[in-house]
């Protein structure tokens, strides 16, 4: 009784009982004539235990294989999917390339032999071109370029420069150039063991996160700024987003105290208020190049007063980001029931049967990756099944699963990296630990099965692929929403993609055929068998998860997980993604659970050793986290193992300090 008064108040924000809704025209194709199968479906839900009949061996074995489907229907009871109106809107476009090289610019022939030679690079960038002359005459800038369009060489190569010009290469001195970069973990140098006596030696470039290089600024006394020549704040509008702003005013201090002049360079890919914020604080009289508004025809800001007016009308109020002329995004609107199957259809439909495909899918929380790579890794791998004994099943490709969160141990994360990135197939199931800074060749799907927080995060996502001019796609997936129209007033340029065509791959898997006695061999796709074979899949989630208590309440712990996360959506976005609007029955569907878990209990952390204690309560839940922007954007964050609440604040202090202290890196020279 109790269950229900709270999925009633959880489904209507008035107190009113839930309307069923029911489903009509999108997925009535596949409703249609698939009376039978709901009947089964619904019969075997009914929680009647069937009498056992006594099976002969061989009879169990084929028993055994045969999939029984005691899941309840899938396709009953769903929202309406609306029609997404596409609305053509211009999206901004910057070009990538230019034709002019390496050789034009001022460089040391050394330095461009090796761009040409080992890197294999002949032209520069758009980025590049603008930026690399602005840096080697010295003076300050704030860089804003798509995703994958070669903002580190353009930092780089002058800053290479610098340091080909210095009389004495080898003990420059302590710290000579200082890089901040807020995701520190996928830099190609090894770690320091003993950083404090690497810093007493002194180095050339430094690499760090902003927190950990506060601690250092703190605790290593011999930590000194005197001839620090250049500072680069990557991934500027990130660095803010974690709250790492009070520490860069720190190391704006520290390196102000001991010497005034310096260079100093700002870069991201997507120019937020706060990124404008840093610039004001970090540079000196910037030139402030940004490469959509150049191809916009923007007249270039004269003053520092005028380019913030202009940041603030191109960038900030509108948030209108370039992406990639080479990606192509899609949206796919699926009812909660539906998601997992969906995915893993579109996971097989991708990776097994067209294959070549590399892909990222995002989740919200550490411990969705785990549970998601456990279950999925389990149910899809494998070979597909023929449907004619002694023919070559379609695809015997067996699906590689990786996964990568802040959870992970640092050493683990650069093992996945690395594994990942010499692959040419695969999956990695990713938190947004992934969605900024790395660069992945190859990757030609992105699946956002969480949507992001912000249209920032979404740019970051999808810019994961279509790098420096090749091809990818990216696919959000979305529960029912009026998210067309948001999409748009981004600029934000996508097509739809049908859910029923994605599920209809499942009919190349004879893995997830219903056998039914004297059942004539189906030709094409036909709707009924779609709906049995994704209930099949279902089933078989089901039965993973209930194999045993202790994977149901892995799955519980994922599904508490993501409900933290999703009332952590900024209020711009609560209109959308409510969680007043979920239901839960049909979100636990998603996990593998055959019901809305009565109470949700906390359990320890992917990969802590904390012990499990009781969380409060989900309208508890509801109420600690309401409204509370600052948790929002730290359960948001990669770190987030999006389960803590109560008590997050110390928790996350102590996590961060963890992170923290694998932080520093450094070239050596
Ligand atoms: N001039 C060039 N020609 C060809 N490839 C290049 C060039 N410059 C850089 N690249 C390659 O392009 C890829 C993307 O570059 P990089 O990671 O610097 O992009 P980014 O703009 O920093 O992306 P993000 O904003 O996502 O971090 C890298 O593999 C890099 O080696």
């Amino acid at each position: 009784k109790q269950s229900g008064a709270l999925k009633r108040k959880l489904q209507s924000p008035r107190g009113n009982p839930p309307v069923k809704r029911k489903c009509k025209l999108s997925i009535n194709t596949l409703r249609k004539g698939a009376t039978e199968a709901d009947r089964r479906e619904e019969a075997s839900s009914s929680q009647k235990p069937a009498p056992k009949k006594q099976l002969t061996g061989k009879q169990n074995e084929s028993q055994k294989s045969r999939p029984f489907i005691k899941t309840s229907s899938l396709f009953k009871n769903n929202p309406d999917i609306p029609e997404i109106h596409r609305i053509e809107v211009q999206q901004p476009q910057e070009n990538i390339f230019t034709t002019d090289s390496f050789s034009q610019l001022d460089l040391h022939p050394h330095l461009i032999s090796t761009i040409n030679n080992v890197l294999n690079i002949c032209s520069m960038t758009s980025v590049q071109k603008q930026t690399i002359p602005v840096l080697l005459q010295g003076r300050d800038a704030l860089v804003r370029s798509q995703t994958g369009s070669g903002k580190t060489l353009a930092y780089g190569i002058p800053l290479v420069q610098s340091l080909q010009g210095m009389e004495c290469k080898v003990q420059v001195g302590p710290t000579a150039f200082l890089v901040i970069k807020k995701n520190h973990c996928w830099s190609r140098f090894s770690f320091l063991k003993s950083e404090k006596a690497r810093l007493r030696k002194g180095i050339n470039i430094l690499i760090s996160t902003p927190g950990r290089l506060v601690d250092h600024i703190k605790s290593t006394e011999c930590i000194h700024f005197r001839r620090t020549q250049w500072l680069i704040i990557d991934e500027a509008d990130r660095i803010l987003d974690l709250g790492f702003e009070k520490d860069v005013a720190v190391i704006l201090n520290a390196l102000n105290a001991e010497r005034d002049t310096r260079q100093n360079v700002l870069l991201s890919a997507t120019l937020t208020e706060g990124v404008t914020r840093l610039a004001d604080i970090s540079l000196n009289d910037p030139i402030s190049i940004s490469i959509a508004d150049e191809i916009q025809k923007l007249p270039e800001p004269a003053s520092q007063t005028d380019r913030e007016a202009s940041s603030s009308s191109n960038c900030m109020e509108q948030e209108n980001f370039a992406v990639p002329e080479t990606l192509q995004q899609y949206v796919m609107v699926v009812p909660s029931k539906l998601r997992l199957v969906t995915l893993a259809a579109f996971i097989l439909q991708k990776c097994k049967f067209e294959k070549h495909h590399k892909m990222i899918v995002f989740f919200s929380s550490c411990e969705q990756v785990e549970f998601y790579h456990e279950l999925l890794g389990k149910v899809l791998s494998g070979g597909s099944e023929s449907e004619q004994p002694g023919h070559s099943s379609l695809s015997s490709v067996n699906l590689q699963f990786l996964r990568l969160h802040g959870d992970m141990e640092q050493e683990e994360r650069t093992e996945v990296f690395q594994e990942f990135l010499k692959s040419k197939t695969g999956i990695l199931l990713c938190t947004d630990v992934a969605a900024r800074g790395l660069d992945l060749p190859q990757v030609t799907w992105i699946v956002q099965y969480n949507a992001p927080a912000s249209p920032a995060e979404y740019i970051h996502r999808i810019g994961r692929t279509a790098r420096i001019g090749c091809r990818g796609s990216s696919l959000l997936v979305l529960a029912p929403s009026r998210i067309g129209s948001l999409l748009a007033s981004h600029k934000i340029n996508v097509s739809e993609l049908k859910m029923e065509k994605v599920l209809a791959s499942l009919m190349k898997d004879d893995r997830f055929k219903l056998h039914r006695p004297g059942r004539k061999k189906s030709c094409g796709k036909n709707p009924q068998e779609v709906r049995e074979r994704a209930t099949v899949l279902q089933t078989k989630f089901e039965n993973h998860v209930h194999s045993s208590e202790e994977t149901v309440q892995w799955a519980k712990k994922a599904l508490q997980s993501f409900l933290c996360a999703y009332t952590t959506y900024p209020k711009e976005l609560k209109h959308i993604f409510h969680i007043k609007s979920l239901h839960l029955g049909h979100v636990a569907k998603s996990f593998g659970l055959r019901d809305a878990p009565q109470n949700l209990t906390a359990l320890p952390a992917a990969g802590s050793k904390r012990k499990t204690k009781p969380t409060p309560k989900r309208s508890d839940l509801l109420k600690k986290t309401h409204g509370k922007r600052r948790l929002a954007e730290i359960l948001r964050s990669e770190y987030s193992s999006g389960m803590d609440t109560a008590g997050a604040k110390v928790k996350k202090k102590k996590k961060r300090r963890k992170q923290r202290k694998a932080g520093i890196q450094q070239i050596p020279t």
